[in-house]
This record gives C-alpha cells, structure tokens and sequence, in this order.
C-alpha cells in the first residue's frame, strides 16, 4: 500500500522567518504522525535556511515512523548523515539561489560521485534514494549506482496547466516508475504534490511512497487560524 512522507520544511521555514523557536518542526513531527503519517521528511540544506543540524538531531531521536533526511551529495553532508542514521537518504540537487528544488540529480552526468557516496552510506546501513526526473537514463544511471531507492520528481506533472499536459506527464511517471522497477529499484516520488493531483499519481503501479510538504502545511495553517485565534482571545481575559 502507498505511504506518506510528510516534509516539515515548511514549518521551519516560518520559523527562521522570524529566526525564532515557533512554530518547530519537531513538534510537527509528533502531530504529523499522530495524523498518519508513515515517515517524516526533512531537507537539510547547505545553507540552513529552513530545517537545522538541532531539528535533524532531535527528530532522529523523536520519529517513531522512519526518518527519510534530504540533503545534497557533499562531503560535509555525507558525515552529517553517517553519525545522525536517518533511516534513509534522498539525495537531491541544491542551487543556493533557488527558492524550492528545482529538478532532479544528474546521476547520468556524475554516476562515480553518486556511487561513491551511495556505497559509502549503505555500507553503514542507511538507504539511498536519488531525487532524479523521469528519464530513462537517469533511472539507469541511478540502478548502476545500486542505490536502493529512487524519488521521482512530481514537479512537471504538478506544474502542468493543461488535461493533455498533466495527462503526458502522468504517463511519464508511470513509464518511470515501471522501468525503475524492472531495474530493482524501489520508487517513491514527490515535489508539488496537492490535495487535488495526488491521487492519479497514488495509484501508479510499484510506487511506495509519497513525500508531500508544502500542501499539507499551506492547509494546516488554514484549517488551524480559527482556533489559533480563538486561543489568543482566550489568553488575553486569562493566564494560559
Ligand atoms: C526534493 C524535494 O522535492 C523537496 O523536498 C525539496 O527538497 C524541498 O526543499 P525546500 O523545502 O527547500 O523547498
Ligand atoms: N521530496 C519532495 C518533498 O519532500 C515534498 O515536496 P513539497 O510537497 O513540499 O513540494
């Protein structure tokens, strides 16, 4: 059955827009899965704009689902990794300048980098997935770096403004997924995956599980304002 990775970037997102100790991705951590969800996703970024070292550290100790850790194939992350143990990795392609990730690994373009790092990781027995688009040599770029795992990149079929369009790149998904199957991989994917596009994708054939973010937070702020305010009321006639 297909499962759900929630990310909580988002959640620290708001937090460092203020660089402050609310709202933590932690504590979303623990609601997220009181909600269902299978594992929790964080991307720890170079630049720590969102997600830091101490939520990373905190949520290998609090996760009670699986703790999936993004971050980029550097050296200062892969030691990172090797001493919190996520219970996996998805290695994903960062640019400093880009406001979300903005496609998937070259595996192709950097296979003996990606494999070094992949064996380094899965030696000490933390699974590899790669972030990659769905394409055919990405995905067999990726089976000769014997990751475990890939991610496929949802972002195109999520981004796409027309039936016809969002219909090819389903088809492309699907086609990705089964490919990477036939080579031994297992498949997740995510990036922009809503409340209204998810379940077309949920229903592919072979694939694991979805990691889904900014969604998810975007409607919890929502859904959350009217008893947040109602709270606040409360906390000015009474101490809470
Ligand atoms: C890899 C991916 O698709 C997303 O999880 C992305 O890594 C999120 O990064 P931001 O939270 O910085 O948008
Ligand atoms: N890897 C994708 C992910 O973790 C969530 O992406 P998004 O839903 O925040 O776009």
């Amino acid at each position: 059955m297909i499962t759900l990775g929630v990310n909580i970037d988002h959640i620290a997102t708001i937090r460092q827009a203020r660089r402050t100790t609310e709202p933590d991705p932690v504590a979303a951590a623990v609601l997220a899965e009181l909600g269902g969800a299978d594992g929790i996703t964080a991307h720890l970024r170079e630049d720590r704009r969102h997600i830091q070292d101490r939520d990373v550290y905190l949520l290998r100790q609090t996760v009670s689902t699986h703790l999936n850790l993004e971050m980029a194939a550097t050296e200062e992350m892969v030691t990172l990794a090797l001493d919190l143990k996520p219970d996996y990795v998805t290695l994903v392609p960062e640019k400093r300048e880009e406001v979300t990730t903005e496609g998937g690994l070259d595996v192709d373009g950097s296979c003996d980098r990606l494999t070094e790092v992949v064996g380094r990781l899965q030696e000490a027995e933390i699974p590899v997935s790669l972030f990659i688009d769905a394409e055919a040599k990405q995905i067999q770029a990726s089976a000769a770096t014997q990751a475990q795992f890939i991610e496929l990149h949802t972002g195109r079929y999520a981004e796409a403004t027309t039936e016809i369009e969002r219909h090819q790149q389903l088809e492309v998904l699907r086609d990705g997924c089964a490919m990477a199957r036939a080579s031994g991989l297992r498949v997740n994917a995510g990036h922009g995956l809503t409340y209204l596009n998810v379940y077309p994708v949920a229903c592919i054939e072979g694939m694991e599980e979805l990691n889904i973010g900014h969604t998810i937070i975007a409607r919890a702020a929502l859904v959350g304002i009217e008893r947040a305010v109602r709270e606040m009321k409360q906390a000015l006639h009474r101490e809470l």
